[in-house]
């Protein structure tokens, strides 16, 4: 699976995506970095094909690229009065997976969900709902996992898990972007980083060490 886009422009008010270009490839985990208000969650949202842009292309390997892409928002929204278990099951629902008993549990062990599966959502911690969230992408197999700044509130411990996680995620062919605006964060997950200012994109595979890194993303953000 690649993609590239080449060209991309977004207009609201102004002019917010002026000439982005890049590629992703699978198998990679990339983070993407940028200022407040830079267009990350833009960028994000048409590459999931919630929004869409006014010029450029976006050319990929895939048959219906809607499909295969899963964007998690930073804020998302969740059936309060149903289970973490019920919301794996409803999502798999939808997108027409089977999932026995079984493959359920193993799931739950895997993402560290078995303690609070059973609990209502709306008795969750900030990072345990993000947790979830990534969960239930997780679980339906997105060939492209979109993630807008999932990580903010994992504490180092599950933080540690989840970067594993995403790694492991990423390596079975699979795409993953992660929005942060943590760099230590970013560094420690990602193979290429993806800077997004003034409305284009730098694009760097991540050889740095934690200070070299730090130093060229505040010197291009
Ligand atoms: N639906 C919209 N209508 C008009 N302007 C919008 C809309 N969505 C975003 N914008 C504007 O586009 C710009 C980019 O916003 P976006 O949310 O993509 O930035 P971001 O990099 O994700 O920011 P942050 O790091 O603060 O989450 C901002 O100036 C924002 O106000």
């Amino acid at each position: 699976m690649y993609l590239e886009v080449k060209g991309l422009k977004k207009k609201y008010e102004t002019l917010v995506l002026k000439n982005v270009s890049f590629k992703l490839e699978s198998g990679k985990v990339y983070s993407l970095l940028g200022q407040n208000g830079a267009g990350k969650t833009t960028l994000m949202k048409i590459l999931s094909g919630i929004i869409g842009y006014d010029e450029g292309e976006i050319l990929h390997s895939a048959k219906d690229l809607k499909k295969i892409t899963y964007y998690v928002p930073d804020n998302p929204v969740f059936f309060e009065y149903l289970t973490g278990r019920e919301h794996l099951t409803f999502i798999c629902r939808l997108h027409r997976i089977q999932i026995n008993n079984k493959k359920m549990e193993m799931f739950l062990e895997e993402y560290n969900l078995s303690d609070i599966s059973d609990k209502f959502v709306v008795d969750y911690s900030y990072g345990m709902r993000n947790k979830l969230a990534v969960a239930m992408a997780i679980i339906t197999s997105p060939k492209i996992l979109l993630l807008d700044e999932p990580l903010a509130s994992l504490d180092p411990l599950v933080f540690n898990s989840f970067k594993k996680q995403l790694i492991q995620y990423s390596r079975k062919n699979n795409i993953v972007v992660v929005s942060t605006h943590i760099l230590s964060i970013a560094h420690n997950i990602s193979d290429e980083i993806l800077i997004l200012n003034n409305g284009t994109i730098d694009q760097k595979i991540n050889d740095f060490t934690e200070k070299e890194f730090k130093d060229y993303v505040l010197n291009n953000i």
